[in-house]
């Protein structure tokens, strides 16, 4: 029986992408309670998007992959649940946001999904114009999504997730691409939605960009070898120098 304070559970995971490939992901366990904040970090290639696409229930429906384990979402088993039940639970920001971004105007593409929900048009209208305000696109309110730096598209598709409202966050090294500018408005905006109660999962290289993170979770060659308070993590500087973290 699941904790009704766990949004993520993790149990015994392992991934391959291909029957014949190489373990991506190995006897991955851990817990994550609703409204914490946590941060996963680790070199090029250790896992940290495949694991993002598991907790998010979406590596489900991966054609070839192979999975072992259970992720288990705000108290519900992912294994079966179709696509728009997980958006209730779960919104993802990609690390590459051409995946996620389809309409012709980036109003449409906030618009998209609550659309699908079939909420009311004013309500519609409220939460687009609520996202497009918090995350400064006002000025791309028109454009579209395809010409737009690779910043702005990040910031589009989290305007997106963010119409959604749904429980869980997982954001994919979105920082990366943003201006300063860019950066501190979605840091201000997830301090804010972890205030709101908002589980967030963030993928990170600058681990002093997500400071506020409650805990941090390091990854190595897709076993987690590390997962402590924010605080023991940024401490330890035999840990950050072995494991090149910074
Ligand atoms: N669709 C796929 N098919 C086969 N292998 C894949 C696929 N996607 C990723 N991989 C492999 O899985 C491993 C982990 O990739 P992943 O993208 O999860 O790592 P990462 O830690 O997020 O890397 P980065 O920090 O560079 O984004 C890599 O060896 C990668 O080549």
């Amino acid at each position: 029986m699941e904790s009704c304070n766990e949004a993520v559970v993790v149990q015994d995971l392992t991934y391959q992408y291909h029957a014949s490939g190489p373990f991506i992901l190995r006897d991955i366990d851990f817990r994550i309670d609703r409204g914490e904040v946590v941060v996963i970090t680790g070199l090029s290639g250790c896992g940290k998007s495949t694991l993002c696409l598991c907790i998010s229930g979406l590596i489900h429906h991966h054609r070839n992959g192979v999975i072992s384990g259970k992720i288990i979402l705000n108290g519900k088993d992912t294994r079966g649940m179709r696509g728009p039940d997980l958006a209730l639970e779960v919104g993802m920001v990609f690390q590459d946001p051409d995946t996620q971004l389809f309409s012709p105007t980036v109003e449409d593409e906030i618009a998209f999904a609550p659309e699908n929900l079939c909420l009311p048009p004013e309500q519609i209208q409220e939460r687009v114009n609520n996202v497009i305000d918090t995350l400064g696109l006002a000025a791309l309110r028109h454009a579209n999504p395809y010409y737009l730096s690779g910043g702005e598209k990040h910031l589009v598709a989290l305007a997106a997730v963010l119409a959604l409202d749904p429980p869980v966050l997982i954001l994919d090294e979105v920082l990366s691409q943003l201006d300063s500018l860019g950066k501190k408005r979605v840091i201000t905006t997830l301090e804010i939605l972890r205030d709101k109660g908002k589980t967030i999962i963030a993928v990170e290289h600058n681990l002093e960009a997500l400071a506020f993170a409650d805990r941090f979770m390091v990854l190595e060659a897709g076993k987690i070898i590390r997962f402590d308070r924010t605080e023991k993590i940024l401490a330890d500087q035999d840990l950050l120098m072995t494991r090149r973290l910074i």
